[in-house]
């Protein structure tokens, strides 16, 4: 059985490995907070543990994160039941987010894709949809970074093949990337 002990072992040596990472990190930072000031939102989509990243993304950026501030264009595309299966049923799993990003995005935009393999077919062709919409893109990714690392206007690829290793390592960014773009939009009449 593996201990805790070793859990965090691994988990301390993928944080070391993601030093490697700060440049591309921080400039995916600006990038959104860029885009929020141009007036453009920030789409996210990504599968099962990944889907949950985006919609808690989503919510920092909507509600808040630690401070006060006005509230932030976002929108997970792994929330909407109906749309998710309507799509799915009608038409395929592979497009469910394409079309969203078909119907919502604008080339004000940014997309927030997450795939620790780099290769779930939904979310790159949730990135061509958004890159052919004239969107950045920015893949969450790991593993290598599959395709999407190909596709993304810039990719930041956990040095990782662990997936919960890597799923740790995109909560972690995501979190940095909700107190750098707060700072950006804090309201300093408040806390
Ligand atoms: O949370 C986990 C594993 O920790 C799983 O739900 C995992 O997210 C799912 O298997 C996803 O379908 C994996 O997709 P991806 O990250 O390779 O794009
Ligand atoms: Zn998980």
């Amino acid at each position: 059985m593996k201990t805790f002990i070793a859990e965090l072992e691994q988990h301390q040596a993928m944080i070391e490995k993601l030093r490697t990472r700060t440049d591309v990190i921080e400039s995916a930072g600006e990038l959104l907070i860029d885009t929020l000031k141009q007036g453009g939102k920030i789409l996210l989509c990504g599968n099962g543990g990944s889907a949950a990243d985006c919609q808690h993304i989503a919510a920092e950026f909507v509600v808040r994160y630690e401070k006060h501030r006005r509230p932030l264009a976002a929108i997970a595309l792994t929330t909407d039941s109906s749309i998710l299966t309507a799509h799915s049923n009608d038409y395929h799993f592979d497009s469910v987010f394409a079309r969203q990003v078909e119907a919502l995005g604008t080339d004000n935009d940014c997309l927030i894709a997450i795939s620790t393999s780099g290769t779930s077919r939904n979310v790159l062709n949730a990135a061509e949809a958004a890159i052919d919409k004239g969107m950045a893109v920015i893949g969450l990714t790991g593993n290598g970074g599959g395709m999407l690392a190909g596709v993304a206007t810039m990719s930041i690829v956990v040095p990782e093949q662990v997936t919960a290793r890597i799923q740790e390592a995109h909560i972690l960014i995501g979190h940095w990337w909700c107190g750098l773009v707060e700072e950006a939009f804090h309201d300093r009449d408040h806390t």
